[in-house]
């Protein structure tokens, strides 16, 4: 049974230079579920998320979204930057870190949409701004200048500015990169806990299908801009489907304990016989 919708954009269509990239897409986020955009390079994922999140505007199409009070959805795109900000955000892909400010500074971005014109009016900015520290492993790296940082840690203070924001909907163009195996699975994590402990709407790009397959309630599959699947890994991740859209052979398979399909991507290197 599909949830309430968190944010529901409809017939999306986008262009750059008055070229069409992504068709008159549907893209539903239920929730306090998570929601994992896949598809190959250039389908569109980031074009349609940064439409959703106001970064592009789109040709033609709405968004709308509600609250987890369960009120009435409301138009995304006809709302006040503030209270756009307080409702969505995004974690977009490549920013550059800004000279001179520390990793709290930067975390303190995320408060911008609670600060009136005179600061000092966000009572709760101090409290948010610390847990999301917490909760990316920041807080010892908080007074240290951004432009010190390696790029994993950067992708944590990026990650950490969205989670300072408290959002009801979070959406993540490729959280992982940079990160090690272990943060990648504490960022997964930690969207997983926000999903399920505090109802929020996740919509995240994730490349790597066994993770998206791990972390996600719903999956939607791009291809040259349009919404080639959407459903559970389990109804998405099909052989023929897969191999078709990314161009290469994937072989699908359920994991013996859990049940959620693994991929295999199966190139000439996996198939020599004869080895060195
Ligand atoms: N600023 C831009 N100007 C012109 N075309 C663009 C621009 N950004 C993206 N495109 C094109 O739009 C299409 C969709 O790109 P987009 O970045 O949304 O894909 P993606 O699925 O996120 O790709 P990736 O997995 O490589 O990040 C591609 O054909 C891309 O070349």
């Amino acid at each position: 049974m599909p949830g309430p919708s968190g944010l529901d954009a409809r017939g999306l269509t986008v262009a750059y230079d008055r070229a069409d990239v992504v068709h008159g897409a549907d893209l539903r986020l239920e929730r306090g579920r998570v929601t994992a955009l896949i598809g190959p390079n250039g389908s569109g994922k980031s074009t349609l998320l940064r439409a959703v999140a106001r970064l592009h505007k789109a040709r033609t199409g709405t968004v709308t979204v509600s609250a987890p009070d369960g009120s009435d959805p409301v138009d995304a795109l006809a709302l006040s930057r503030n209270d756009f900000a307080r409702r969505i955000t995004l974690l977009a892909q490549s920013r550059t870190a800004p000279a001179g400010l520390s990793v709290r500074d930067v975390v303190g971005f995320g408060r911008h949409p609670y600060r009136g014109r005179l600061r000092g009016t966000d009572p709760d900015g101090a409290r948010s701004i610390e847990r999301a520290l917490a909760v990316t492993h920041l807080t010892d790296l908080a007074d240290r200048g951004v432009e010190s940082l390696s790029g994993g840690q950067l992708q944590r203070v990026w990650f950490a500015c969205c989670l300072a924001q408290d959002t009801d909907v979070l959406l993540l163009d490729e959280p992982t990169t940079y990160l090690d195996l272990r943060y990648q699975v504490e960022v997964l994590d930690l969207v997983r806990d926000l999903a399920d402990a505090h109802g929020v709407t996740v919509g995240v790009v994730l490349h790597d299908l066994d993770q998206a397959a791990a972390v996600a309630d719903r999956v939607v599959l791009l291809s040259a801009g349009r919404i080639a699947a959407a459903g559970t890994p389990a109804e998405v991740y099909d052989s023929e489907l897969l191999t078709e859209t990314y161009g290469i052979r994937i072989d699908v398979e359920p994991d013996p304990s859990t049940g959620v399909p693994r991929t295999r991507a199966v190139g000439r290197h996996h198939l020599r016989t004869e080895r060195p």
